[in-house]
């Protein structure tokens, strides 16, 4: 059986999209992990599959290559909206609008949660900061944007040991669902960003990931809305103000169309 998918990326975070608005799709964990393998399946750090949606233009559901189902994912949004046309994307994380602009593509995402149950913790605590730390990384904001979020603000994103912290920190059991991990340094109202993705790894660029550290500056008065965030793979414009939605800006890039061997990845 062989099916289409396109591969697509947004700042070199990699995605590969599968259409089932007209045909269903049905994926497992082992499924989603031979796709996202970057030897033996298409390779990507998320697979995307389109649904039928009563609710908005279609539905977008999202697996980390490690094969667990997860709520948002900002640059997959952008690929979505550029690659269907599509103005609202129901998913779990939420309802998002958005439109292609051409050069870019604007998503916003639901307004950010900040309760101890919203992000969720496995007990109630403080989240701005949360009084919690790993070796020098220390008391993060916890923030909610459709999947749960850390930012720690550093003096240099490029000195911290992401590949060793980052596993400690995504499957700390103060996280029942475990945690994406954003380390940000500010300069110039502009964060340079890494983030060390739930099931994914570090990646290099994390659309929810930007704008749940945006939305953490702002709100911590360290910066000023509109702000930049620049990745490895790019940079995004974050606009937020207390209690509403989120804006994105950014680039969707379109690399392949191919087809899926579902014999061989069974
Ligand atoms: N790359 C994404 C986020 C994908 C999901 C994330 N790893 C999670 O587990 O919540 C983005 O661009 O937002």
């Amino acid at each position: 059986m062989r099916r289409t998918f396109h591969k697509m990326h947004g700042l070199g975070n990699d995605f590969v999209i599968v259409d089932a608005r007209e045909a269903p799709f049905d994926v497992t964990p082992s499924l989603a992990r031979a796709i996202c393998d970057r030897r033996t399946g298409v390779g990507c750090d998320q697979l995307i599959v389109l649904e039928p949606s009563d609710a908005a233009d279609l539905r977008m559901r999202i697996w980390n290559s490690d094969g667990g189902e997860v709520e948002s994912c900002g640059n997959a949004t952008r690929c979505v909206i550029q690659l269907t046309g599509a103005r609202r994307v129901d998913s779990a994380g939420g309802l998002l609008t958005g439109e292609d602009l051409g050069a870019e593509v604007e998503v916003v995402l639901p307004a950010p949660r900040f309760g101890w149950d919203d992000i969720p913790l496995a007990y109630p605590t403080d989240t701005n900061p949360l009084p919690m730390a790993w070796d020098a990384l220390e008391n993060p904001v916890a923030v909610n944007v459709g999947n749960p979020h850390l930012v720690f603000f550093v003096p240099d994103v490029g000195e911290v040991s992401l590949d060793e912290l980052g596993p400690s920190i995504e499957n700390d059991p103060a996280f029942p669902e475990r945690i994406n991990v954003n380390v940000a340094t500010l300069a110039d109202n502009t964060l340079k960003l890494r983030t060390f993705e739930r099931g994914a790894g570090e990646t290099p660029a994390c659309g929810t990931g930007a704008c749940a550290s945006a939305v953490a500056a702002i709100l911590t008065k360290r910066a000023q809305s509109p702000m930049n965030v620049e990745m490895a793979g790019g940079a995004l414009t974050i606009d937020w103000a207390p209690g509403q939605p989120i804006r994105m800006r950014g680039g969707a890039t379109h690399v392949f169309t191919g087809e899926l061997d579902l014999a061989a990845l069974a």
